[in-house]
């Protein structure tokens, strides 16, 4: 199988997890945009489906599809989020915000009764930390954060996009991708980001999937996480 062809299987499973009237959590990336077509898919055949869009790329595409979107002051519970993911360990954690969309992507899984993440068969990972940690943040505080990410033993790197200027996100903040090597403590780190000022939000999502989906040569392998606090 190719990537896209695992991806394209993982993205079949998942969406067997919806059913007719549910809101769904849609996610960004490649992975999660062939579960969008899927969704899409499904309405036209008469399913009512709600999505809540991950960023605007999400939203677009969904619109697309004629899937109904909704934001967050029209929804009191959002059923189940799908998304991709850039890293998963063992225990079902997370380095997500490889496309940019992680602080939209993770505010909605937060808001979801179930997280079904899904990926090709390369993002399963011993150890979390190959893939460099995405730390979205304000821009003012863009410049004082570089030495500090430093200083929590990474190597910060602004993303850029294609044009060389800074890569903004979908609320306006830059990323820095921040190479920590393998990270032995996933939750610390989580912590530490979490409480410094201009972070807005970092990639390590912890607790928060609770079904991994990943597209394998054999099939699909369905991984059920034990549940444990978000952070
Ligand atoms: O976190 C994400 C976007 O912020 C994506 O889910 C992640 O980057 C995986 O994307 P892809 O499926 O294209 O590899």
């Amino acid at each position: 199988m190719t990537e896209d062809e695992q991806k394209q299987a993982a993205a079949e499973k998942a969406v067997e997890y919806i059913k007719d009237g549910m809101v769904v959590g849609l996610g960004t990336g490649s992975c999660a945009a062939k579960m969008v077509d899927l969704v899409g898919a499904m309405v036209a055949k008469g399913l009512k489906i709600t999505g809540v869009p991950t960023s605007e790329a999400t939203t677009a595409q969904a619109r697309s599809l004629g899937i109904p979107v909704v934001g967050l002051d029209e929804v009191n519970v959002i059923d189940l989020t799908i998304d991709g993911t850039d890293e998963v360990d063992p225990q079902g954690r997370l380095i997500k915000g490889g496309g940019g969309a992680h602080l939209r992507e993770k505010i909605v899984a937060s808001l979801s009764d179930r997280m079904v993440v899904i990926a090709e068969a390369k993002k399963k990972v011993a150890q979390l930390g190959a893939f460099k940690l995405p730390v979205e943040v304000i821009r003012f505080a863009a410049p004082a954060l570089q030495p500090r990410l430093e200083a929590l033993g990474s190597t910060p790197t602004l993303r850029l996009a294609k044009d060389g200027t800074p890569f903004t996100t979908d609320e306006g903040n830059y990323i820095y991708d921040c190479d920590f090597g393998k990270i032995d403590e996933p939750e610390d780190l989580a912590l530490t980001l979490s409480t410094m000022p201009g972070v807005v939000e970092h990639g390590l999502f912890i607790g928060f999937a609770d079904i991994v989906l990943i597209g394998t040569d054999a099939g699909v392998e369905v991984i059920e996480i034990a549940g444990e606090p978000s952070s």
